[in-house]
């Protein structure tokens, strides 16, 4: 692992997101900041609605902070504008959400190549691509199968070859173990730490003690604002 050394490949300061409905304010995210270096899996942790989905969605480009910026491959993401933030997002971060995303009516193969198509590349070449990311994630036998012919463990497989398609060095995965057995908990993990090895970072939101005893760093949250930032070695080394 590199830590502590070069650039990070995400940089969080001071960022802040509250959530409007109605006349009721919910302070999601609160000053956070965080840098998560290449060669770092870091597990964010922390009680049900305490912001970790909404942290991940800030530092993935998918959801805007109210203030505090965020940088990805040393670009400040919300300051580029039109198709260059597009871009950089999709170039540089590869985001695995919660409940899969995937599309009933498309095949595995199909779900992964959609980035790519939307993105225009031919359908050929999306396709290849596409078979390439099964293929690392151990799926290119069952490319052809819809979603509900898969397990649980591999419609997350599948999530994982779409978030990877365009090898990207971040890598936000939003409760990848969730609905997994310990099986397919470790082949996740196993392609996360692929993922690391090769020089990339990821963040995991998790409640799952066996992504956290996997991670280089566990991160806590709680009402919105980071508790603690340790090294599984040392946990209990509270933020100063
Ligand atoms: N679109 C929204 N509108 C209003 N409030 C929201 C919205 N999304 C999330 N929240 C609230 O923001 C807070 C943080 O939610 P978030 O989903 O980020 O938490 P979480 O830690 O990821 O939870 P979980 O572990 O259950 O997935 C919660 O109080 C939640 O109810």
């Amino acid at each position: 692992m590199i830590s502590g050394s070069g650039s990070p490949l995400l940089k969080l300061d001071s960022v802040r997101k509250t959530y409007t409905s109605g006349s009721v304010e919910v302070h999601a995210v609160h000053h956070v900041s965080l840098s998560v270096m290449p060669g770092e899996l870091v597990a964010l942790m922390g009680p049900s609605g305490c912001g970790k989905s909404t942290l991940l969605s800030i530092s993935g480009g998918l959801l805007r902070p109210d203030s505090g910026t965020v940088t990805v491959g040393g670009l400040s993401l919300y300051d580029l504008v039109g198709a260059r933030f597009h871009e950089h997002r999709r170039r540089s971060v590869g985001f695995v959400f919660q409940d899969f995303n995937l599309m009933r009516t498309l095949t595995a193969v199909e779900n992964v190549m959609l980035v790519d198509e939307l993105d225009g590349m031919s359908r050929k070449q999306a396709r290849q691509r596409a078979l390439a990311a099964l293929r690392s994630v151990g799926l290119d036998g069952v490319a052809d199968r819809y979603p509900s012919e898969l397990s649980g463990g591999q419609q997350q497989r599948v999530a994982i070859a779409r978030a990877l398609t365009g090898c990207p060095r971040l890598v936000l995965a939003d409760e990848p173990t969730g609905a997994l057995d310990s099986t397919n908990t470790r082949s996740v993990l196993g392609l996360l730490a692929e993922i690391v090895a090769a020089g990339g970072a990821c963040v995991v939101a998790t409640h799952d003690p066996e992504v956290a005893a996997a991670a280089h760093r566990v991160v806590q949250m709680l009402d919105g604002a980071l508790t603690e930032d340790a090294r599984p070695a040392v946990v209990g080394e509270a933020l100063q």
